[in-house]
């Protein structure tokens, strides 16, 4: 902020110096043509020369009023951009779901594509994959793959084709805000108002404390925490604007919990891409497989391959296609295979591949 103004202030000095100049010569050279030419008399040369110094003051003031309005000019344009936005459909009576909506976590996904605005590429490109009410899903790839855009087209977050079903209905048929209340995005960094925990597990208070301390249980936060710790966080705790005084692993918890109290059937989790501790992690990881128990569908957008190498199925995404899908043991005998090379690549071979070889040992058993 200041280096902006310091900046504008320079370049206003700049243009004060070289104007102030300006009117000086055209003075200097009136007055000299005035005074050498010997054509005009005293008092027209003293009339001439007073009105040159407020003709120049004029042309400084004139210059600074275009200045400070093309400077308002900018923030017009902006609101007028943002009054063009372009905005989504409003939601309808007629898309609205039946009560008993959605009884499972079953996700069907047919030759989805997606974009950003209506020239832009495409990021998704005819993606079809199916997944079972209770599984859990790793999504993985390079950067720039299309992870978190998958996440967003699922909700209608950006333009999409093709067909969601979720829970048998094509989610293009529901209206947004019944899709979206309906599924829980945990983002790499959750979001929290400043208020008490309460007010931000449950802003309409719709629940009793009771079923909160439940879905605080269930998240994992009381097993952080001592019954004699000062600092423990109950329902009272005040939060701090954006969360900024819990760490990132803790508002990851309080997301959780606010997914548990919504009883969402489907929960796409974006890995924060910060270092969580492991002992959070390791909450975190047992929380979300109790959920799973429950028929929750976990779809975990991964940053390190470690959070889903015991996944049911993980994705590999590269350049918006799906390029392999399946059970991790079995991606990983293909040699020339893409989660193969990202295991390679990943400085950690050996203990991702006994994490893979483990879970799969389990789930046969
Ligand atoms: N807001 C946006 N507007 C336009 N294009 C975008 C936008 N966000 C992402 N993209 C493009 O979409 C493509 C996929 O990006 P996306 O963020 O989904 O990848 P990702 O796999 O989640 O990457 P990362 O691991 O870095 O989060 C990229 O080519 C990116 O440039």
């Amino acid at each position: 902020m200041s280096r902006a103004f310091y900046n504008l202030n320079s370049e206003n000095r700049w243009v004060f110096i070289r104007t102030d100049s300006l009117a000086a010569l055209f003075s200097a050279s009136l007055g000299a043509y005035l005074v050498y030419s010997g054509s005009a008399t005293a008092s027209d040369t003293g009339f001439s020369l007073s009105m040159a110094v407020g003709f120049s003051s004029y042309i400084l003031y004139a210059v600074r009023m275009f200045n400070e309005f093309e400077v308002s000019g900018n923030s017009l344009e902006r609101i007028q951009q943002y009054m063009e936005i372009e905005q989504e459909e409003k939601p309808t009576e007629n898309g609205v779901p039946p009560a008993y909506w959605p009884a499972s976590g079953d996700l069907k996904v047919e030759k989805l594509s997606a974009r950003y605005s209506s020239d832009g590429p495409r990021v998704l490109e005819n993606v079809s994959f199916e997944v079972k009410s209770g599984e859990r899903v790793g999504i993985v790839g390079r950067t720039g793959s299309g992870k978190s855009s998958l996440t967003l087209a699922l909700l209608r977050c950006i333009l999409t084709e093709g067909r969601v079903y979720y829970d048998g209905l094509p989610t293009d048929q529901i209206n947004l805000d019944a899709l979206r209340s309906s599924v829980t995005i945990i983002p790499q960094v959750p979001e929290l108002l400043s208020g008490t925990l309460r007010q931000n597990l449950d802003p309409f208070g719709q629940y009793d404390d009771a079923v909160l301390n439940d879905a605080l249980r269930s998240a994992g936060l009381f097993s952080l925490q001592n019954d004699s710790d000062e600092s423990r966080i109950t329902l009272d705790s005040q939060i701090a604007s954006g969360g900024s005084n819990l760490s990132v692993g803790q508002r990851q918890i309080l997301a959780l919990a606010r997914a548990i109290l919504r009883q969402s059937k489907l929960l796409i989790l974006d890995e924060a891409t910060s270092a969580i501790d492991y002992a959070t992690d390791a909450v975190i990881q047992a929380s979300l497989r109790r959920e799973m128990v429950r028929g929750v569908t976990v779809l975990t957008v991964a940053h390190r391959l470690q959070t889903v190498m015991d996944a049911d199925k993980i994705m590999v995404l590269d350049a918006g296609r799906i390029v392999e899908f399946g059970k991790p043991t079995e991606l990983l005998e293909n040699k020339n295979g893409m989660l193969r090379a990202l295991v390679e690549e990943s400085g950690d071979k050996a203990s991702l591949l006994a994490m893979a070889a483990g879970h799969g040992a389990q789930s046969s058993v």
